[in-house]
């Protein structure tokens, strides 16, 4: 069991006073204690903006309760999500598409006076609403590099969203990368783009290493060079606000061997490929319903 404290909630330690007053003495629930709920948590409480004694996961696996008694053993991990919920004034719903129905399904007072948040893919907020019982509900599209501070999360919010509620929600987020609200129409491309972008990512990395290799690179090596240069490029177009194709081009000299690789990517269809992607992973979005 946790308690509220009384004091300045640490939540909000970086938020501005007028915040820090309206969402003063607020306990959040976390129900889902898997590789989402790890890395917006873990984030935030490296950040320094939520207290481990202010959260709770609620966990049915033993694996995953393994995961938070090993890595964040300050976090309180339980089963109980009837009592966890009472004590609550946020919940995050963070279990996979299909179990929301089972979660989110309770008796008629159960979600009274809580603010929801959704992070599941395709759920849209007509069918939260319907199955929390109120309107007090928001949908947020987070994503894993949240864990480092550097996360790109975009949400919408049902009827009954204060605006005190859109401040926690915008300055949480904000607290571990960057944060848009958008039409709820939106929420399948965010999904496809940032929600799912990482995994676009890593297999590039992944790949460049292994041409790295290939070309005669030490592994270690490979994946140094392939990581640096996929974060160094993205904070330069990120802090320049110059166009990827203006600096792609600035790479590329007349018969040098950027070139020649680019040639081989278009050949390739690569560009072609991370577009069907995305629409593939919108496309599955708009599916989950
Ligand atoms: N993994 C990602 O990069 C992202 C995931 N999401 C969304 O986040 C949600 C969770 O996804 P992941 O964390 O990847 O899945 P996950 O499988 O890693 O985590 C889900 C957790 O929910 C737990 N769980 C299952 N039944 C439960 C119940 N009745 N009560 C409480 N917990 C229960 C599972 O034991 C598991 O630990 C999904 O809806 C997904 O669409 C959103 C953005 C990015
Ligand atoms: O793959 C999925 O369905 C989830 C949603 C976005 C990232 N992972």
């Amino acid at each position: 069991m946790w308690t509220k404290t009384g004091v300045k909630p640490s939540i909000f330690r970086e938020n501005s006073d007028v915040l820090r007053e309206t969402m003063r003495n607020k306990c959040l629930t976390v129900v889902g204690g898997g590789q989402m709920a790890r890395a917006l948590l873990c984030g935030m409480l490296d950040k320094g903006v939520i207290a481990a004694s202010d959260v709770r996961v609620v966990e049915p696996s033993h694996s995953g309760c393994d995961w938070w008694a090993k890595n964040r053993p300050d976090v309180p991990v339980g089963d109980n999500l009837a009592s966890d919920v009472a004590e609550s004034d946020i919940v995050i719903l963070a279990v996979k598409p299909y179990v929301i129905p089972k979660v989110a399904n309770q008796s008629a007072s159960f979600w009274d006076g809580k603010l929801v948040i959704s992070i599941a893919a395709g759920v849209t907020l007509e069918t939260l609403c319907s199955l929390i019982g109120h309107d007090r509900v928001v949908r947020v599209m987070p994503n894993t590099p949240s864990l480092v501070g550097a996360g790109a999360s975009a949400f919408c919010v049902a009827a009954d969203v204060a605006a005190d509620d859109k401040a926690w929600i915008e300055s949480s987020l904000q607290s571990i990368g960057v944060v848009a609200e958008v039409e709820e129409s939106h929420m399948d491309a965010v999904t496809a783009v940032s929600g799912s972008g990482p995994a676009y990512v890593c297999l590039i990395v992944e790949a460049m290493a292994d041409g790295g290799v290939f070309a005669g690179l030490p592994r270690d090596l490979a994946m140094k060079l392939a990581t640096q240069t996929v974060l160094g490029t993205a904070k330069m177009i990120a802090e320049t606000g110059r166009h990827p194709g203006e600096l792609k081009d600035s790479v590329a000299s007349p018969g040098g061997t950027t070139i020649a690789a680019l040639r081989v990517l278009e050949q390739n269809g690569l560009r072609r490929a991370l577009i069907d992607a995305v629409v593939a992973a919108a496309n599955r979005s708009r599916e989950l319903k």
